[in-house]
């Protein structure tokens, strides 16, 4: 049986999603499509928008998903209805809007399980075609940039819903295989170049394409057979910096002064220090931080640490191989030999990497001031769990 390919369209309020969604349904695109559109308020207004665009062919199915996300809230009703869609005789391709608070993996997520309770294996009969995420070129750097959360804006799902916008844009720019840098009608030539250079290192795989009003050939975003959930998950730029390693990084820096580099010691920080660094010192012109970080207070966890705008977190990881019983070490050196490659006599797989994208950034400046965040020779001598530690999450899990 063929497969019933669906395009997923992402990106935050306002970017032009439903624009985007009514000038390919006006397109010779030559489907039969079904459309689902996802709107977090009462009234799906996004709905209302289709049905006066583009939504003129009897032969289309309209499915409106209202008062919730299809991320989370909507989940379950988004798998029953593309189960639903999928079985109508006629249709070969279907079309999803999500709202504009919609993260992308859970979404696609959805096209990967198979749900015991709903007994739903979307994979039977749909296969997840692109990912598409459409930015907003005028208020790129402005929402990225403003420090707000999505209940900041009243925007969340919940009073609880204390995403920063600037981690909701980061994760929607950053798994997908189309990005469409919409509105550049607003913006001068150079400014929208610039934007589109910095989204090209924060997603090098995407590819990207500037719009106006979301006029873009339907042939990029449908049926284009581009979406691998493995390669989505992998495809962000710092990933892709890290995969390379220090050394082998992308261009040193282009005409914009967009740049990036991987930190990498084999110290570890004094925890106070480098979290007082990345909470108050981090240089206001990185765009993007993220990687791995040892430090010595919680030296059995390798901690994530992440920076999109001003939102920070460092949160622990996993344990660190060398900090596991020896049996269970020999075990993932049996399974993952490859552990092996980086193995330090001392540390073991211990150590730090941070990849740091941005503009104009000082690398000097900054390996600096963090190799001062690094264990002194004295430190290092010391009973590390006596120092201060300013993390105040703790492990309950045991290995
Ligand atoms: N100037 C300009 N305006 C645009 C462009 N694309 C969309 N708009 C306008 O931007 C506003 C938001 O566009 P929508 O397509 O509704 O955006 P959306 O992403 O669907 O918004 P939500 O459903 O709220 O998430 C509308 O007033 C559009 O007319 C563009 O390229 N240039």
């Amino acid at each position: 049986m063929k497969k019933i390919p669906v395009t997923v369209l992402s990106g935050y309020l306002g970017s032009g999603k439903t624009t985007l969604l009514n000038h390919l349904l006006n397109s010779d695109h030559g489907f039969k499509v079904a459309v689902v559109v996802n709107d977090m308020s009462e009234v799906n207004i996004d709905a209302e928008l289709i049905k006066e665009g583009g939504f003129t062919r009897t032969d289309e199915k309209l499915v409106e998903m209202s008062n919730g996300c299809i991320c989370c809230t909507l989940r379950e009703d988004l798998l029953i209805e593309i189960d639903k869609l999928s079985r109508i005789e006629g249709i070969d391709y279907i079309l999803i809007e999500s709202s504009g608070i919609s993260e992308p993996v859970p979404v696609a997520q959805t096209f990967t399980y198979y749900d015991p309770d709903l007994n739903i294996d979307l994979s039977e009969r749909t296969k997840l075609d692109t990912m598409v995420t459409v930015v907003d070129a005028n208020r790129f750097w402005s929402d990225y940039n403003s420090g707000q959360s999505l209940v900041d804006r009243q925007q969340g799902i919940s009073e609880q819903d204390e995403r920063e916008i600037a981690d909701l844009l980061i994760d929607q720019i950053e798994f997908c295989n189309v990005l469409i840098l919409n509105k550049c009608d607003l913006l001068e030539k150079n400014e929208i170049e610039m934007i589109e250079r910095v989204l090209r290192i924060l997603q090098p795989s995407a590819k990207i394409i500037k719009t106006e009003h979301g006029k873009v050939n339907p042939e990029e975003i449908l049926n284009t057979g581009l979406f691998d959930f493995e390669q989505a998950s992998r495809s962000a730029g710092w990933i892709k910096e890290l995969e390379l390693g220090a050394d082998q990084h992308t261009p040193e820096t282009d005409e914009y002064g967009i740049s990036s580099f991987v930190y990498n010691r084999r110290l570890p920080f004094h925890s106070m220090r480098f979290h007082r660094w990345m909470t108050e010192r981090l240089p206001y012109n990185v765009v993007r931080a993220k990687g791995f970080a040892w430090c010595a207070t919680r030296n059995s966890f390798a901690l994530l640490v992440e920076q999109a705008g001003s939102s920070i977190s460092i949160q622990p990881l996993s344990y660190w191989v060398a900090a596991l019983p020896e049996e269970q070490q020999r075990r993932i050196f049996r399974d993952n030999p490859n552990v092996l490659d980086s193995w330090d006599p001392e540390y073991g797989d211990r150590n730090t990497r941070l990849v740091f994208i941005g503009l104009d950034l000082d690398r000097e400046e900054i390996e600096k001031e963090l190799d001062e965040c690094l264990l002194t020779y004295e430190e290092m001598n010391e009973d590390w769990n006596r120092l201060p530690d300013p993390f105040h999450w703790t492990i309950s899990y045991q290995y």
